[in-house]
């Protein structure tokens, strides 16, 4: 709501946000120029820093304004909009600022996915269409740069790469996006400032088209990310965002948690125009007095109390399709919460069958955490969806970060593997899911977490099947072939003989393992093993490797693995408020 009363005017504008995505270099910045009539302060790549390299670093922002279309009026005029104003969120486009995009996407009722028509799909494209994916329900894909391709091939052209892009998306939730061919800068950085973009009129139309009535709700606590502070002189400090819960008014109490401070609201404006009240989804610049801009750069202002900073979390995670990595159990990712993007340890829950070492007594770094979920749990879930097709199924998982984060209750989580080279072409987002408990306690491993888990105490018991060296030796009969072992990589395990062993791994393709064993195997374990070489009983029917042939001894060797198995059990969520 952009109330003008106190802009002098009287109108009511409807504001909604539209995501400018794309890989870099494909137009994203030029586009928004050219479908932008009235710049906010942090437009167009003003950053001095993007000027020099060229590309845009930061969230810009910038807005135009049409009359509501037809479509809208019998929802909009009895809520008292006038007109409808579109504010063009442009992300930056270089791999290394994903998780700016992934903080932007977040804002935005309807995404622009920029191709250059040259090129086609690129791997930002890819990223940022997943992030799309997860972030809004529509989108427009822009083939740019259109007079690049020879006049006589241009239509042709145009609709190859149309034609490719609804393949693309034909099993995405964009299956029938229109696509529109533009040239938001013909002639490129050389071309004067006086050439006519073209294809933008056709472009605003169908933008009004795919336009709808924006969820707005005031009720709630305030939420509102940050994405520029800065001081003016005489004034204060301005903190320019956007409104993601609540409301806001002039002489509320705000609180800034990174830095744990809280300020009265001196004025605000919505793209220069003064207001005295903004809620969810409007785009706003607030001021405060006494406040440093250099302290805030990037965060989110809230109603005070209202964000809680975890230490842990459990989600409710979906493997992203496209990346080809493993999500293997007690690794680390960069894991984007809201706004804010930590490193942290991911205990997936496995799907049927998991490993715990103890979490009611971890001590320091030496205790894992793994888990396990039970199916019928998740139909108790308000969050979780159940699984689509095609998708792999919805797991629950606990984040542990590497340092505090502060976020909204149920926000969107990603995970990704950021520090991947940019130019390895493959995704680099490898889960995504919904914050469904934080931990705000230090010692979250002692107190919250077992509060919120079932846990089972699970035994289970295989044999050595053959010794590979001094330390390794190959368990069988302790898994199914369909177990994701990945949740039992690092896990202990004692033998029969005495010795203490640790998971290393699959071996093969029937459910055997690869068993360290860091003090050595003891002389007589290993000649017990290398003892009688009989065919053993229930040898590997399904083993689809070359192993086959078990070489069981007449006294097996015993693995014992014992875990704790947990259940996040949704009942005990406890209500963040
Ligand atoms: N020929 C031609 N060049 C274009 C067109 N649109 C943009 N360009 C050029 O492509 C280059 C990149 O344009 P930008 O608008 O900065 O691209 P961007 O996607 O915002 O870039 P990043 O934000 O850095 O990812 C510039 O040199 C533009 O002049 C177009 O329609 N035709």
């Amino acid at each position: 709501m952009a109330d003008g009363e106190n802009g002098g005017g009287s109108t009511k504008t409807l504001n909604f946000n539209i995501g400018v995505l794309g890989h870099v270099d494909s137009g994203k910045t030029s586009l928004a120029r050219a479908l932008s009539s009235t710049a906010s302060t942090a437009a167009f790549d003003k950053n001095p820093q993007s000027r020099e390299r060229g590309i845009t670093l930061d969230l810009g922002f910038s807005s135009f304004t049409v009359d509501l279309p037809q479509h809208l009026e019998a929802e909009c005029r009895p809520c008292g909009y006038d007109n409808l104003q579109f504010t063009l969120v442009d992300c930056p486009g270089h791999a290394s600022l994903i998780r700016t995009i992934i903080g932007g996407a977040q804002i935005i009722d309807l995404m622009l996915l920029v191709v250059d028509v040259v090129k086609g799909m690129q791997t930002q494209t890819a990223e940022c269409l997943l992030i799309g994916q997860l972030t809004c329900s529509r989108m427009l894909v822009i083939l740019n740069k259109t007079d690049l391709l020879p006049s006589s091939k241009r239509e042709s052209a145009i609709e190859k790469m149309t034609k490719r892009m609804h393949k693309t998306l034909e099993n995405t939730r964009f299956k029938d996006c229109p696509i529109i061919a533009v040239a938001a800068k013909p002639g490129g950085p050389e071309a004067a400032d006086t050439v006519e973009p073209q294809g933008i009129p056709e472009l605003v139309e169908m933008l009004k088209q795919q336009a709808f009535l924006p969820q707005r709700d005031s009720s709630g606590p305030l939420l509102m990310a940050v994405d520029h502070c800065f001081s003016i002189r005489g004034q204060g400090t301005v903190m320019t965002g956007t409104i993601l819960q609540g409301a806001v008014h002039i002489n509320d109490t705000v609180e800034i948690p990174a830095l744990k401070v809280t300020k009265k609201v001196k004025s605000m404006q919505m793209f220069r125009r003064p207001v005295s009240a903004a809620m969810q989804g409007d785009r706003l610049g607030v001021c405060v007095t006494q406040f440093d801009p250099k302290l805030l750069e990037r965060g989110v202002v809230c109603t005070p109390g209202s964000l809680h900073t975890l230490h842990a979390a459990i989600i409710a995670a979906r493997k992203i399709s496209y990346f080809r990595g493993a999500l293997a159990s007690r690794t680390k990712f960069h894991v984007s919460l809201g706004h804010e993007t930590v490193m942290g340890r991911v205990s997936f829950f496995g799907s049927a069958d998991a490993p715990v070492a103890d979490s009611g007594s971890r001590s320091g770094d030496e205790a894992e955490v793994g888990f396990s979920f039970e199916r019928e749990y998740l139909h108790q879930d308000e969050y979780v969806t159940g699984q689509s097709e095609g998708q792999d199924p919805e797991q629950w998982a606990l984040l542990e970060f590497e340092k505090p984060v502060t976020c909204p209750p149920n926000c969107l989580v990603i995970g990704s593997r950021l520090d991947t080279d940019i130019h390895a072409n493959t995704c680099r987002l490898a889960f995504h899911g919904r914050l469904l408990q934080g931990m705000e306690e230090k010692n979250y491993a002692e107190t919250t977490l077992p509060r919120l888990l079932i846990s089972k105490d699970k035994h289970r018991e295989g044999t050595v099947e053959r010794v590979t060296d001094d330390y390794t030796v190959i368990g069988r009969n302790l898994f199914k072939k369909e177990t994701n072992l990945q949740l039992f990589v690092g896990l202990k395990v004692t033998l029969s003989t005495g010795e203490s062993g640790v998971i290393e791994g699959g071996f093969g393709q029937s459910g055997k393992v690869k068993i360290r064993i860091p003090e050595g195997l003891k002389d007589e374990t290993k000649q017990l093993l290398s003892g009688g070489k009989k065919k053993g009983k229930g040898g590997g029917k399904n083993d689809a490797v070359k192993d086959e042939e078990p070489k069981s001894d007449s006294q097996p060797v015993t693995i014992q693995l014992r875990f704790k198995r947990y259940i996040f059990d949704p009942k005990k969520k406890m209500v963040q408020s």
